[in-house]
């Protein structure tokens, strides 16, 4: 479980990045902080693994304060996916997924055949394990993050637009991966986006921000899609523009993609 109370952020430059933002994750769920460039996603999630210490309010992983913990401690604790990766380059993709038991010190055949198994999971090839970051594509290196993530076994991922840098096919085959994971892992997952269909594909709870991190709306993907709660959220929703829509279904609102199939129901809030 993971808990803002109250959290704001300032840089010191002045900046607010956050002004006053609550919200209660709870375990085994996924939520997405949506919102366009600048609005404060990752400095929020930056918080739970004390990346950023906020200058207001408190942030709470499984009732603890993370004030009071050891930064290194808690961040083996919690896997961290970000945009493009961010794999050591010179170590091969084995040891990558090694790095958090390693310096844990437990890097022994056990865990090499969890890193293997790991590998396995998120879709790539024995083979591969023993190559460079530089011999992968970008969706393989966003795999081997994933796994990197899932190494320590944490409670928790957070995920920081971490099929961003990838092709829309490519994106779409990570989505599907991670939900897949998901159902069988049952992580609590924070996730940031600016993409509208990702929040909505992943997410249980989606909470629309804006600069400041004020919150705009919260709730299901579908909801933030059909009912937009204030102008703002509509311009980002978008309408036309949107591979997915709401249309009724045999009497219930039903959230349809471009080509037409069925990507949910709308369930209320
Ligand atoms: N170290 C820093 N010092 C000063 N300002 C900062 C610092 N880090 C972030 N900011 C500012 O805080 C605000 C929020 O940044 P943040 O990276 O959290 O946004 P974001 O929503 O994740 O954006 P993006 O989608 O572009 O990654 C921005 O205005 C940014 O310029």
């Amino acid at each position: 479980m993971i808990r803002f109370e109250h959290v704001g952020m300032t840089f010191p430059d002045g900046t607010r990045a956050v002004e006053d933002f609550s919200l209660e994750i709870p375990r085994h769920a996924t939520v997405v902080l949506l919102g366009s460039s600048g609005c404060g996603k990752t400095t929020l999630l930056q918080m739970v693994n004390r990346m950023v210490d906020p200058t207001a309010g408190r942030v709470l992983v499984d009732g603890e304060d993370v004030a009071s913990l050891n930064p290194v401690t808690l961040r083996r604790r919690i896997g961290y996916v970000m945009q493009n990766a961010g794999l050591l380059p010179h170590r091969t993709v084995l040891d990558n997924v090694l790095t958090v038991p390693r310096l844990a010190g437990r890097a022994g055949a056990a865990e090499k055949a969890r890193a293997h198994e790991l590998l396995e999971m998120v879709g790539l090839t024995p083979a591969l394990a023993q190559r460079y970051p530089a011999q992968l594509s970008g969706g393989q290196r966003q795999r081997v993050g994933v796994a990197r993530a899932l190494a320590a076994d944490p409670d928790i991922l957070l995920m920081d637009e971490p099929f961003s840098a990838v092709d829309p096919v490519v994106r779409a085959d990570l989505q599907a991966e991670l939900l897949r994971i998901q159902r069988e892992l049952a992580k609590t997952i924070l996730f940031v986006t600016h993409d509208v269909d990702e929040a909505v594909l992943l997410g249980d709870e989606v909470l629309v921000l804006r600069e400041g991190a004020r919150v705009e709306q919260r709730g299901t993907g579908e909801h933030v899609l059909l009912r937009p709660a204030t102008d703002f959220v509509a311009r980002f929703v978008g309408g036309d523009r949107r591979r997915l829509h709401v249309e009724e279904r045999a009497g219930t609102p039903t959230v349809v993609d471009a080509a037409g199939r069925v990507a949910g129901t709308l369930v209320a809030p």
